[in-house]
């Protein structure tokens, strides 16, 4: 079967626009492409159901259960606006290119293991250059913002929306913002070149600097219209991308030609639907580093204990994956599964079994693992970051202190504890290969979107296919990691740590996971990230 969307198996389809704007490239546009559709299969029909300004989904369905959510185009409130020849098609590095640009039907399908009787399922917009742009270069004033936390990473992508814009479209003004959301008011731009920002991929950290809280949206619409900024790239996690949602609203209110791009920026791996964020391989490459440090400690002496404590607020991924890529560590404690310290099938009973097999053992803790085992007195009750996180207690210091006493106290038996906290090490490394090349791709989809003229956007992997997403879809729940599933019983029989979990957890962790916080409407399910 071909990889069109539109191809023979699914003959008759007929697509609906339910209630998103009017097609990217105008009616006129869609129409041409409409009779190719027609020509190519025979059969496609096409009904414009309507055209709406306001925020609800674009939803487009097709027959077979076919449902594309798709993403606001600047045309969804301009409708009149000029379009232009995309420069790339006189760009000789991109001529000798097959296919170079993406067809309007390609979309990208969210789930990928079906049966033959399913529906087909949520697809997203692929990304990727359009035959015609919403902008000639030399009107573009882009801008760029990082938000939140550090990542491995943050540069290159600032790097390489830089470039693309200025090698892939001749865009010559770029602004760097400094210092988060709240530079947008508060701070003075940097003017950023491919010349300024040549070996930035280098560093770890973000050159523009970043903050948590700030985000006063009225002032930084503000600050984007007076400044005629018509290209908004704004880099950063799950609390950035709804800050990002919010400002796209803005603009949309007041009817700015202005394109919101998101850049899905999370160490901890949490936002949903795309395959994985960046930084994520380097971090976890960096965390390894700890683990055999943690190793190492542990093996040289009696009763070696190496406790590493690494971040994941909500979302145990580098716990798990630093874990499996080590094969050093004992057991992994993170935030999804519940465990305990006394008893039978308890921590303790585990750490003394492997203390008496191996004489030494490791362990991996994700900083919000065990946090409601924490007493009040430790636990910071409502103490908030800027943005309005919680503030964790350091999990690592008070296991550690448990573990001491409990083998010291009630044990009577000597151990040697050695804890190591590499938190911020991990986040402030340059991206690894992998994730420079990862990085790129994400930079260069962001800017092809803006030029085509999408916004509201966050781009990102599905299913290995960059996509453009709804910021709907990326805020409305936190990737976690499911212990139901395939991956955390890897991690399990490669540990052999106890699950910890009684039948009853066990039960209620599958109804969770039946019942996950979306269910789509032709009964597909979200949340079904690396299996
Ligand atoms: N619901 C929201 N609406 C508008 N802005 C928000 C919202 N949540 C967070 N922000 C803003 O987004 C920025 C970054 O948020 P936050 O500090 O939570 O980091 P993040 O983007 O989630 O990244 P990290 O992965 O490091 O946590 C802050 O300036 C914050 O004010
Ligand atoms: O100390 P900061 O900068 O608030 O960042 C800590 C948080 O950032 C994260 O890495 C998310 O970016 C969390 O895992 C961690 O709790
Ligand atoms: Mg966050």
């Amino acid at each position: 079967m071909g990889s069109a969307p539109f191809n023979v198996g699914y003959a008759a389809a007929v697509l609906r626009l339910c209630c998103g704007g009017a097609p990217p490239d105008g009616d006129h546009r869609f129409k041409k492409k409409v009779a190719w559709s027609n020509s190519r299969n025979g059969f496609l029909e096409v009904a414009i159901m309507g055209v709406e300004s306001d925020s609800k989904p674009k939803i487009v369905t097709g027959e077979f259960g076919y449902t594309l959510e798709d993403v606001p185009h600047l045309s969804d409130y301009l409708p009149h606006l000029p379009t232009y020849p995309n420069p790339l098609q006189d760009n000789p590095a991109y001529s000798a290119v097959r296919q170079y640009f993406v067809d309007f039907d390609d979309t990208v399908a969210q789930k990928i293991v079906v049966h033959k009787d399913m529906p087909r399922g949520v697809h997203f917009r692929r990304a990727g250059p359009r035959q015609r742009v919403y902008f000639e270069s030399d009107d573009v004033h882009a801008c760029i913002v990082t938000c939140g936390g550090l990542c491995p990473g943050l540069n290159t992508v600032i790097r390489e929306i830089v470039c693309g814009l200025h090698h892939m479209y001749g865009v010559k003004s770029v602004l760097g913002i400094n210092g988060g959301y709240r530079g947008f008011y508060s701070k003075n731009t940097i003017s950023l070149t491919p010349n300024t920002v040549n070996d930035i991929h280098k560093r770890g950290g973000t050159v523009l600097g970043t903050s948590r809280g700030g985000h006063d949206t009225k002032k930084i619409v503000d600050s984007i219209q007076d400044r005629g900024i018509n290209q908004v790239y704004i880099i950063g996690g799950d609390g950035t991308q709804k800050g990002a949602a919010v400002i796209f609203e803005e603009i949309k209110r007041r009817g700015l030609k202005v394109a919101v791009a998101g850049i899905p920026k999370t160490i901890d791996n949490d936002i949903p639907v795309i395959d994985k964020s960046f930084g994520f391989d380097s971090a976890v490459e960096e965390a390894e580093r700890a683990i055999t440090a943690a190793h190492v400690e542990a093996t040289s002496i009696e009763n070696g204990i190496g406790l590493v404590k690494l971040m994941g607020r909500y979302s145990g991924f580098i716990a798990m994956y630093a874990t499996l890529a080590s094969r050093d560590v004992d057991c992994c404690l993170i935030p999804e599964s519940p465990f305990y310290l006394e008893g039978t099938g308890g921590l303790f009973e585990y750490i003394e079994k492997r203390l008496k097999e191996n004489g030494h053992m490791v362990i991996v803790i994700a900083e919000g693992a065990g946090q409601e085992l924490l007493s009040d007195s430790l636990r910071s009750i409502n103490q908030q970051d800027a943005s309005g996180n919680k503030l964790l207690q350091d999990v690592g210091l008070w296991i550690s202190q448990r573990i001491k006493d409990h083998f010291s106290k009630q044990r009577k038996m000597t151990i040697n504890l050695k804890y190591i906290d590499p938190t911020y090490m991990i986040r402030a490394i340059p991206s690894n290969a992998s994730d420079n090349v990862y990085c790129t791709l994400l930079a260069q989809s962001a800017v092809h979107g803006a030029m085509a003229g999408y916004t509201g956007f966050t781009v990102g992997p599905v299913n290995g296919r960059h996509a453009y997403i709804p910021f709907h879809r990326i805020n409305e729940n936190r990737n976690k990691v499911v212990i139901t599933d395939r991956m955390w019983a890897r991690l399990l029989s490669s540990t052999n740590q106890p699950s910890f979990l009684s039948p009853k957890d066990v039960t209620e962790a599958r109804k969770r996971e039946k019942a996950p916080s979306v269910l789509l409407e032709n009964g597909f399910v979200d949340g079904e990230h690396m299996k």
